[in-house]
């Protein structure tokens, strides 16, 4: 049965309205998309293209990848798929709208049992030097007294940074309900348009600041902090190998720039190419990147390995990869960061970020509660956790 492409709607604001739970909802600076319903459900990336050839030539199939790549993906082609221009200026339309509700929040792992972590890390590190890097994360438990509302929580994350890569998908359930995976991710893994092929890997991170003074001061820092640097140069190095043998024309900046979300500043580099092969589709490229030491390490095998010794839960689809990609192989995938794993009440929220040898413990913990605070501010939380 071919999808149903619906006529467009005015603006990200009719799609939320229109969004119920088990539905797909995909916000980038290129437009925006709604999916309801499923005329397939694949748990293997690869088996995507021929699925969407079943489904029509202007087919799109949207999802998410965990960040073990041998576990199943969750993939949908959607019944019914309706786009609206993207967001921009339209943002400051969205009402922002108060959750309601008293909330229990969990820590799991303790924060002390991350710094231990972090200190554990940096020790492996001094120990064997050719482990350059391990990204280390923590998950926060919230209970929340009622179902969450889904689409209140896209719009204001949708509102606070109109720029990010808001998403809601489906994820397996696990007997308790519709399970989505939600967040605003402000880093593109790939996208493919024709030929051209564009990553945007960031890594290197400092909070924003309410004071413009100390906001610029927290900039500058990162842009010239050595350990940033150097955890942002193993990231770029290890996506232009892994693009290198599907692109031509690739171009790497030699300096990295300042990337702003609303809680954070970035390290960001810009890398494009030109595809050599029309035929790799973009879910087949995000595959080739995934997992970039963003999100895992270097080397990739080792660090994955420290991951499970140190971090005491499965990051289960956080640090994967989220998007959609169409019948001509043209897509977007993002990193799965800044998200929480929602079911019903319950969420989990996760955070990492970049061990280096010179890491500081307490300053990396800093670093995820500076992360959290995207999902926090748009359930509402003004708290630091
Ligand atoms: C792993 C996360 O962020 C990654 C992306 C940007 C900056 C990062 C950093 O500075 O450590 C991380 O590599 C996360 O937000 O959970």
């Amino acid at each position: 049965m071919p999808q149903r492409a619906e006529t467009p709607a005015a603006n990200a604001g009719d799609l939320l309205a229109a969004y119920r739970p088990g539905d797909s909802f995909l916000s980038s600076p290129d437009g925006v998309l709604h999916g309801s319903g499923a005329l397939a459900v694949l748990d293997r990336a690869d088996a995507l293209s021929d699925a969407l050839a079943d489904a029509g030539p202007g087919a799109l199939a949207l999802g998410a990848v965990p960040f073990d790549a041998t576990r199943p993906a969750h993939l949908v082609v959607p019944r019914t798929v309706r786009t609206a221009p993207p967001l921009r200026e339209g943002a400051a339309d969205l009402a922002w709208r108060a959750l309601r509700g008293a909330w229990t929040l969990t820590p799991d792992p303790a924060p002390d049992e991350h710094t231990a972590a972090v200190g554990r890390a940096v020790k492996l590190m001094a120990e064997q030097p050719d482990l350059r890097k391990v990204v280390l994360a923590r998950r926060l438990r919230l209970q929340g007294d009622r179902d969450i509302d889904i689409p209140t929580v896209l719009g204001n994350l949708l509102r606070r940074d109109p720029d990010a890569h808001v998403f809601a998908v489906g994820l397996p359930e696990r007997g308790a309900g519709p399970r989505t995976l939600i967040g605003a991710s402000p880093e593109l893994l790939v996208s493919r348009r024709g030929r051209d092929v564009l990553s945007n890997p960031l890594a290197g991170s400092a909070p924003r600041s309410a004071d413009p003074t100390k906001d610029q001061v927290n900039a500058v820092g990162l842009l010239t902090s050595a350990k940033d640097r150097h955890e942002h140069a193993v990231v770029v190095e290890a996506v232009a190998d892994a693009l290198a043998p599907h692109c031509s024309d690739l171009a790497v900046p030699a300096e990295p720039e300042l990337a702003r979300t609303a809680a954070l500043w970035h390290l960001s580099t810009r890398i494009t190419g030109r595809l050599r092969d029309p035929d790799t589709p973009a879910h087949a490229l995000a595959a080739a990147l995934h997992p970039t030491p963003a999100v895992c390490g270097t080397p990739t095998g080792r660090a994955f390995d420290t991951i499970g010794a140190l971090e005491p839960f499965d990051r289960g689809f956080y640090t994967g990869a989220v998007g959609h990609s169409d019948a001509r192989g043209d897509g977007t995938w993002v990193v799965t960061i800044r998200c929480a794993d929602v079911t019903g009440p319950d969420l989990d929220l996760f955070a990492g970020g970049g061990i280096m040898p010179e890491s500081d413990p307490e300053a990396e913990l800093a670093e995820t509660s500076a992360k959290l605070r995207t999902l926090l501010l748009a359930l509402g939380i003004d708290r630091t956790a």
